[in-house]
């Protein structure tokens, strides 16, 4: 039976939801199928987030707006806590406490196993953890905190967090952009867990910004954009062209490859020796003046350590020194990188890269607050105000103004922020975490662009990544960890999904 034919276990209409002067969401109709993994998909600020929060129950939908889970209606107009034990939500923002541990987490999300005596049962709780986050397989210790967990284990204990105890049949469990920092390995066992709660018979609505993950397991897809439902469709009868156009709402070209011309010169910006740093064993290498070098590995591998080492924001221990020989010839210890100044785009944007106090304008510009002073120290605001506005064009973020508080823009668009800061310094070297996890297609192309444009300008590009695409599409060379170690440099042409891969994993390509 296709999903069509039954009743829908989520259905939604008529939603709308109004902040101040923006109009979020505009009579937005949506319907889960049970045993339908559903997805949600749409640029940077069309309204994604909202409907989930709403669903939630953090923010009420403005008058008007219907709702049933299983034939029962309930009230989106509310704000409660708990809304529906039988709606389960794996946020983007993961809601986790860092300084607990898995075990803490889970129970805070759940509550504790208690004995007669009130008790809290530690080993139950470990053991349950333990089973949960064990399908993931990433040897995670259930007892530590988390705040010591890869982005990669955090989004893990989120994902078991939300399945603890719930059978799921008459259910939906919503995944807002669950792979945003996963790697490929872990992207097709997150998969696997996925269309197994869609076999057993619950709804799956999953907000992501990734065609290909779409396709590869979505049944329907809802695509809005500016707050509208523009489209519900099989997936089957979609291209990734005809999706791109549906959310652009124009022709787009979803490839991207960069120009072979731009293999960097010979000159080195950055010079790294022998970084050791967590599973890092002795990593070196040599940045040249406008090449735009990736560094990826499987998870675990180590290489998303190395942006931060470079620019001083490694918070574990680190050993190694590096150089930037247009300032220097010295060597510095890689403990004091902080002190060259090197911004970073890391990866957990909305935890590390914004001030949620600041207007958009303010973090924009507050590394560059000593460039816009005059000399006798005054800030100049009107260049500060015209460079905001200028950065916030060129990126596309999607605010009132440079005026509005950061954290009322969404996701995606916070990054844009992030990253238009760290461009806007002019850099010699620019390291990133991840650019595009949580970005959208349109976004995801101008910031390809953007970063291509300025390393054609001398800029040295670092980033590392466990997105494919970005790698193929950013990079003219990579460096792949394994074992601690680069064991593979990919150039040029060379620079295929399939090299990856079978880089990544060791293997040769048949
Ligand atoms: N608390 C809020 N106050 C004011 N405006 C808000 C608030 N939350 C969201 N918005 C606005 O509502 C619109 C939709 O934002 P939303 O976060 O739902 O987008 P999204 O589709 O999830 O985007 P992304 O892909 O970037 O995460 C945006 O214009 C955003 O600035």
């Amino acid at each position: 039976m296709g999903p069509e034919l039954t009743r829908p276990v989520l259905r939604v209409s008529g939603l709308s939801k109004r902040f101040g002067g923006t109009q979020a969401l505009r009579d937005v109709d949506l319907e889960v199928a049970p045993g339908e993994i559903h997805a949600l998909i749409g640029p940077n600020g069309s309204g994604k987030s909202t409907l989930i929060k709403i669903l939630a129950g953090y923010h009420h939908a403005d008058p008007g707006a219907v709702a049933e889970l299983d034939g029962e209606p309930f009230d989106l107009g509310q704000v409660t806590a708990s809304r529906h034990d039988r709606l389960r939500f794996v946020h983007q923002e993961l809601g986790l406490v860092g300084e607990l541990s898995a075990t803490d987490n889970l129970a805070l999300s759940r509550g504790f196993a208690r004995t007669a005596f009130g008790n809290i049962r530690w080993p139950e709780m470990e053991r349950r953890t333990t089973a949960l986050v064990e399908r993931f397989g990433l040897g995670i210790d259930v007892r530590r905190p988390l705040s010591g967990a890869s982005p990669v284990q955090r989004a893990v204990v989120a994902i078991a967090a939300a399945l603890q105890g719930w059978e799921g049949r008459h259910g939906v469990l919503v995944l807002d952009e669950p792979t945003a920092v996963l790697p490929p390995g872990e992207v097709s066992r997150l998969f696997d867990i996925v269309r197994e709660i869609r076999d057993a018979g619950a709804g799956v609505l999953y907000v992501s910004h990734r065609m290909d993950e779409i396709f590869a397991l979505a049944d329907r897809v809802t695509v809005i954009r500016g707050g509208r439902r523009i489209a519900t469709r099989p997936v089957a009868g979609l291209t990734p062209r005809s999706l791109a156009e549906l959310m652009a709402g124009e022709e787009v070209e979803s490839d991207h490859r960069p120009r072979a011309s731009a293999p960097g010169s010979a000159e080195a910006v950055l010079e790294v020796r022998d970084l050791w740093a967590g599973p890092l064993r002795g990593v070196g290498f040599a940045l040249a003046r406008g090449e735009r070098l990736g560094i990826t590995g499987l998870v675990g591998s180590g290489h998303e350590i190395v942006p931060y080492a470079v620019c001083g924001a490694r918070t574990g221990p680190v050993r190694g020194r590096l150089r930037l020989p247009e300032r220097s010839a010295r060597w510095v210890d890689v403990r004091d990188a902080g002190r060259l100044g090197l911004p970073l785009v890391p990866a957990d944007r909305a935890g590390e890269g914004v001030i949620g106090d600041f207007s958009v304008g303010e973090n924009l510009t507050l590394p560059l607050l000593e460039r816009l002073r005059t000399r006798a120290g005054r800030l100049r605001r009107r260049r500060e105000s015209a460079l905001a506005e200028e950065w916030i064009e060129r990126v596309g973020v999607r605010t009132a103004g440079p005026g509005a508080r950061i954290t009322k823009l969404s996701g995606g668009n916070q990054q844009k922020v992030v990253m238009a800061r760290c461009l806007a310094q002019r850099p010699e070297v620019l390291a990133l975490c991840e650019p595009t996890a949580g970005v959208d297609i349109a976004t995801r192309l101008q910031l390809y662009d953007l970063i291509g444009r300025q390393a054609d300008e001398g800029m040295g590009v670092i980033v590392s990544s466990s997105d494919t695409q970005d790698l193929l599409a950013l990079c003219t060379r990579v460096l792949v960890v394994r074992d601690g170690r680069i064991a593979r440099e990919i150039s040029g042409g060379e620079i295929t999904e399939p090299a990856l891969v079978h880089a990544m994993e060791g293997t040769s390509v048949t």
